[in-house]
């Protein structure tokens, strides 16, 4: 029978080959998921950093944090990333997250998308440091934004496009990273800032 009392906060299956994904689409509620964008945007040291693409220096078209367990260095375009500790807000959310999805993680990359004209490239989760079958688990605050998904070697599979809302979380595990790409495109419609934290589990 269809749970009626399930208005998003579990995560369903997303069907995709080659992929394991699970999407809840109001993880958080509307008022919860504003007094924790609102807690980010004042708490977390957003940076826009210098990154190598094709051996020339860019600045990133985001702003982005990396927070985790000491120790956990996290390689990415060319540079090296030393966490900041936990915040009671990133503690707070991982927990959840943890309950929700059944992983643990000991690091979060944060972006914040200032605007429409903020994006993430296409790229997979796949640092030799995450292992080869990552569970990475993504929430996202703010404006609803397209997450792409394109298979790396099946061009006969039609990319695909699943609006991440205010609220969400969006569980990325199994061959997901190592068979497909995936990326936040610009927007061409104005839009407001959305901020995405994805979790993961940095291996030894
Ligand atoms: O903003 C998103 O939804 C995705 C971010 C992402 O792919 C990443 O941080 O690796
Ligand atoms: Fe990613």
């Amino acid at each position: 029978m269809m749970d009626l009392c399930d208005d998003g906060k579990r995560l369903q299956p997303v069907p995709l080959q080659d992929a394991a994904l699970h999407v809840a689409t109001h993880f958080y509620g509307p008022e919860e998921s504003a007094a924790l964008m609102h807690a980010l945007r004042e708490e977390i040291a957003w940076r826009q950093e210098r990154i190598l693409i094709g051996g020339r220096e860019r600045l990133q078209p985001r702003l982005s944090a990396w927070y985790g367990d000491a120790g956990r260095t996290y390689r990415y375009s060319g540079r090296r990333f030393e966490p900041l500790p936990w915040t009671p807000v990133l503690l707070r959310v991982r927990a959840d997250v943890e309950r929700a999805t059944g992983h643990r993680y000991n690091s979060v990359l944060l972006n914040l998308y200032r605007n429409e004209n903020d994006s993430v490239g296409w790229h997979s989760d796949d640092e030799a440091e995450l292992g080869s079958a990552p569970a990475i688990a993504s929430v996202s605050f703010g404006e609803t934004r397209r997450f792409r998904l394109r298979h790396r070697r099946r061009k006969d599979l039609d990319a695909i496009s699943i609006p991440l809302e205010n609220g969400s979380l969006l569980l990325m595990e199994g061959p997901t990273q190592s068979c497909w790409r995936h990326a936040v495109p610009k927007e061409t419609q104005a839009c407001g800032p959305r901020i995405n934290l994805t979790f993961r589990l940095i291996l030894d």
